[in-house]
């Protein structure tokens, strides 16, 4: 009979599942030991990391140490890098360039050509103020969050609050913090809004992303025209153009057919590639704020987010900012006319090239309703960076988030996929496992950290942040845990089979200790500390 085995109730503060004990060793002997060491360590190895994350008060990641490894060889990377860019610059300021100078827009249009611009008065006026009112109410309801996010293994809280907006079902992780998107209303979805002013918003950002996309799509087509045009003109031949038509389902979405044909490839990865999934909303008051990091390398002053590269994008794609500061403080600009560098009380977003200390930053002023874009991969060959100015502001970051394991529909498969391996017996309600198969039961194991580590603990670690718009993901996440329960009943079960595995292996092994003994002391001897090992390191495991 299998050992009876009862879930533990569920971990109080932040509603996350708490490991069970399964130290019910069951008679009989099922596996020969040598096949399945290898999942046993494994199993122990999670298990005690997780163990210990958890005692540490630690926010675990479900690839536990060898990711963890990793990540500090890149932070190291990453810490090394800056500590050699600040060396080299030592006392002094490097260079950035402002609209002040006069060299400002040929070095934007030979080492920024990528970034592009577009001021508020190209913006339809209807869009500013569903957008603005939209920022508003959702600053009203209470919907924008300090995020805490880690780096180089330390916590902190984002200077900016925000919100995640987007297709419903989406996540978007981000400095080890999975987000989960305020769906916003498209076609054919049933989304509850706490009231209707919630829905409005939700709406208008979803209007924004479709006008950003657009925008994005016709940048990108003039981008790449341009880019044509050069190449022609410095007597290279280029690809042929005359392609057919790009259509997105029945329109065509590129329409200059006069002027030349964009290949069909070009115009998926171009859809593809501004097809934006979600997008975060960044709001600040300085004037709130009791300290801003300075800008390190170029002495651009406050910063409200630092130095960085946008992550989890899907390669190369582009990156529409919205940008509303609420006031515009001309008279302070005409005032600094004769000062050098950026105005303090005006927002900016700072680019330089990675590191790089030879090409001059670049700052750019944004003025209330202005959209700039991060095209094609400047993303990656740069770094950004938004400096603070006087008025609060907001700025709304349209992204297409890399999310091929992060909507609730990939999780759920998974899900799907893990519990293929349980069958419920009829005459009685317990839950058994089809197969005991070294990679099924790795499978599983994975996919029960994923659901645990990566969405239950992600989302309560949040608390409530969520029911300030919509009730929209607690029953999917309801669903997600009952999942959660099933896996962990299932590796329990997997796990009784190890104690009775490691008890019988235990027993043999002394067994075998006293043949070994009278021939090869020395063999007896390795054979019996390898296995003791594995079974004091599993029975300490259970604890
Ligand atoms: O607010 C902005 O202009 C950009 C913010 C940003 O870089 C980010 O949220 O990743
Ligand atoms: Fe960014």
């Amino acid at each position: 009979m299998p050992g009876t085995v009862v879930p533990h109730p569920r971990r109080g503060r932040q509603g996350a599942p708490e490991k069970t004990t399964g130290r019910q060793p069951r008679s009989g002997h099922g596996r020969q030991c040598g096949g399945c060491a290898h999942a046993r360590c494994w199993v122990h190895v999670r298990r005690r990391q997780q163990h210990e994350a958890e005692r540490g008060g630690e926010r675990a990641t479900s690839e536990g140490t060898r990711l963890g490894f990793l990540e500090s060889c890149w932070y190291t990377l990453q810490f090394l890098n800056k500590q050699k860019l600040l060396e080299e610059i030592g006392e002094s300021w490097l260079p950035y360039l402002t609209p002040r100078d006069a060299e400002f827009h040929q070095l934007w249009k030979t080492k920024y050509s990528k970034l592009i611009l577009r001021t508020s008065d190209t913006v339809p006026k209807g869009l500013h103020q569903v957008v603005q009112d939209a920022f508003l109410t959702l600053q009203k309801h209470g919907c924008l969050f300090q995020d805490l996010i880690r780096i180089k293994g330390k916590d902190f809280f984002t200077p900016v609050s925000r919100i995640l907006i987007g297709n419903p079902g989406c996540t978007y992780k981000y400095l080890n913090t999975r987000l989960f998107t305020v769906p916003w209303p498209v076609e054919g979805s049933k989304i509850k809004y706490c009231n209707p002013e919630m829905f409005d918003a939700c709406n208008a950002l979803m209007k924004l992303n479709d006008y950003l996309h657009n925008e994005a799509v016709q940048a990108l087509k003039e981008q790449s025209l341009s880019e044509t045009k050069e190449t022609k003109d410095a007597g290279v031949t280029n690809k042929e153009q005359d392609f057919s038509t790009c259509v997105e389902g029945e329109r065509t979405i590129l329409e200059d057919q006069s002027s030349s044909y964009v290949p069909r490839t070009d115009c998926i990865n171009l859809k593809n590639k501004t097809s934006y999934n979600l997008t975060l909303l960044n709001y600040m008051d300085p004037l709130q704020m009791l300290y801003l990091k300075q800008e390190p390398y170029f002495g651009m002053g406050n910063m409200a987010v630092s130095w960085h590269h946008d992550e989890n994008l899907v390669e190369s794609s582009t990156v529409a900012v919205y940008s509303y500061s609420c006031k515009d403080p001309v008279i302070n600009r005409n005032q600094q006319e004769d000062l050098r560098g950026r105005d303090p009380a005006v927002w900016h977003v700072g680019l330089k090239v990675a590191w790089d200390i030879k090409t001059p930053g670049l700052a750019l002023p944004l003025h209330p309703g202005d959209c700039y874009f991060m095209l094609d991969d400047l993303n990656m060959t740069h770094q950004h960076c938004v400096l603070a100015g006087w008025p609060p502001r907001f700025s709304s970051t349209h992204r297409v988030a890399e999310c091929s394991r992060g909507t609730l529909e990939y999780i759920f498969r998974q899900c799907e996929t893990a519990l293929q391996n349980l069958q419920a017996e009829s005459e009685s309600v317990a839950l058994s496992l089809k197969s005991l198969e070294v990679t099924i039961v790795k499978e599983v194991e994975g996919i029960h950290n994923e659901v645990e580590f990566e969405w239950l603990r992600q989302f309560w670690f949040q608390g409530k942040r969520y029911r300030k718009c919509t009730d929209w993901w607690f029953e999917p996440m309801a669903k997600l845990e009952e999942f959660w329960k099933k896996m962990e009943i299932m590796l329990l079960k997997e796990t009784e089979e190890d104690v009775t595995e490691n008890v019988y292996c235990f027993v043999e092994s002394i067994h075998k200790f006293g043949v070994y003994c009278i021939w090869d002391p020395e063999a007896a001897f390795s054979h019996f500390c390898s296995v003791s090992t594995m079974f004091s390191t599993f029975y300490i495991n259970q604890q």
